[in-house]
């Protein structure tokens, strides 16, 4: 388990406790009595036995006194990877849950996004939910922000501020017949969608990155999504979009795109669907279309919240998992109302004991699968697992310290439970009482420190 090659960098923090974490192979390993060292860069440089303690202090050159054991009732997971949330419809999450989707857009989505051209709104807005979902324990989140160029930068600036794994993306529509007001012309997505890219990258924020993101086919022109695919690939970048959602929504992109087989046929006419890619829900994605996101490494977002809240669809983890399509999870805030990725891990088991109901035959997802997908699915839905998702050595080191037991937590415990026990009661009962420190790429972000909060003050440019 130990990784004897020579340390090339210092080691900064060394930790002893419990792991829990996913490898491809399995869903669940758990490490006891584990130790982990991060390097001053932030990855994991070792990980490896307690009681290898002599062996490893001797080869990265740090001292016994020097390590943090972990308490009774604690363990380190790592860093939740949301795929999929709109940081822009954060002041409506928990509302507004009456309508589908096409209604629901029209209704309060597009009002409230038209509203981010004012900075200080954006400032307001994004502020908080960046705060709440690292507080909930999501060191990766997927945003969309809305169609307004600065206020998508200012969410970038805050994500960085507060050392959140960020993808950030301007969202992209030159079609909207319902809110006139909320969109943009072809030449305006695409100039601003330049605009964004380069100055997002010239910040040189080292975890944030801009994503190509036009909102979902409906809401974009032939025209725009084919520049869109071009601007994503001359620049290497992410994608990410919406797909296949909602019944009406699907019939609506027929009648849009007919010369187009299928919804995922769209998106892969204008070049939108790459290893860099991930959409949103899939509920109603046929076999066919499921075997061209394997073709094409395109990934999945699972929102299950989401597809409840708003009626959408329940969507076949099984099946996905079956075509080998890369699959996370998302909150899909303010469709999903939750922003805590606890939320959508337990919406996720719930959606496939329903499709278990309807059909005994089908293969309920494990709590280890869900954990799997919350954590790693989702760094691999993101093309981010060579940084991100569990502890292999050579990774950032994105984790959570859990206290199960945490006190005026939400968890009792009455007997002496094992690791898996304490896991399996965190997913389903835990929350963010109980994680009570939060790292990205070794950085402790959680607890807030005076200089985040500084940061969340600073007026904006
Ligand atoms: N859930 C959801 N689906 C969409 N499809 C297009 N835009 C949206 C959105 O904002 N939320
Ligand atoms: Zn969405």
């Amino acid at each position: 388990m130990a990784n004897s090659n020579r340390p090339t960098t210092d080691i900064r923090h060394v930790y002893r406790g419990t792991f829990v974490h996913s490898t491809q192979q399995a869903p669940l390993q758990i490490l006891e009595d584990a130790l982990l060292g991060v390097d001053t860069e932030g990855k994991i440089a070792f990980i490896g036995k307690g009681a290898e303690l002599d062996r490893l202090s001797k080869t990265f050159g740090f001292s016994p006194p020097d390590i943090t054991q972990l308490e009774q009732h604690e363990f380190f997971m790592p860093g939740m990877v949301d795929t999929h949330i709109h940081a822009s419809q954060y002041s409506y999450a928990g509302t507004a849950l009456d309508m589908p989707l096409l209604q629901w857009l029209n209704t309060y989505t597009f009002p409230v996004e038209s509203r981010f051209k004012d900075l200080g709104f954006a400032h307001r807005v994004y502020t908080q939910v960046v705060k709440r979902t690292l507080r909930n324990g999501t060191t990766t989140a997927c945003y969309f922000a809305t169609i307004h160029t600065d206020a998508s930068l200012l969410l970038g600036q805050i994500a960085n501020d507060f050392g959140q794994r960020a993808l950030v993306g301007k969202v992209c529509m030159d079609r909207n017949n319902s809110v006139k007001h909320y969109k943009e012309t072809n030449q305006e997505s695409q100039e601003e969608t330049c605009r964004f890219i380069a100055e997002l990258l010239g910040k040189k924020y080292p975890l944030v990155k801009p994503v190509v993101t036009p909102r979902f086919a409906p809401s974009c022109t032939g025209v725009l999504l084919g520049q869109l695919g071009e601007i994503a690939k001359n620049n290497n970048l992410h994608i990410q979009s919406h797909i296949s959602e909602n019944a009406e929504e699907v019939k609506l992109v027929n009648e849009l795109f007919p010369e187009s087989e299928s919804y995922t046929d769209v998106y892969h006419k204008y070049n939108l669907l790459t290893d860099k890619t991930v959409m949103a829900h899939g509920c109603y994605l046929s076999d066919e279309e499921l075997a061209l996101f394997r073709e094409t490494g395109a990934s999945l977002s699972h929102c299950p919240n989401s597809n409840i809240s708003l009626c959408s669809g329940v969507l076949d983890v099984r099946n996905v998992l079956k075509h080998k399509v890369k699959l996370g999870l998302g909150t899909d805030v303010a469709g999903g109302y939750s922003a805590s990725m606890l939320d959508a891990v337990r919406r996720a088991l719930d959606s496939s004991k329903v499709l278990t109901i309807q059909d005994p035959e089908h293969e309920t997802l494990s709590f280890e699968e869900v954990f799997r997908l919350a954590t790693l699915g989702g760094s691999q839905a993101l093309s981010l697992d060579d940084q991100t998702g569990n502890f292999e050595v050579g990774k950032d080191f994105d984790a959570l310290r859990v206290n199960v037991a945490a006190p005026g937590g939400p968890i009792d415990l009455i007997q002496c439970d094992g690791p898996k026990i304490l896991l399996e009661k965190f997913l389903n009962l835990g929350d963010d009482r109980n994680i009570v420190e939060v790292f990205v790429a070794g950085r402790k972000v959680v607890p807030f420190t005076d200089l985040h909060q500084i940061a969340a003050l600073r007026v904006v440019n």
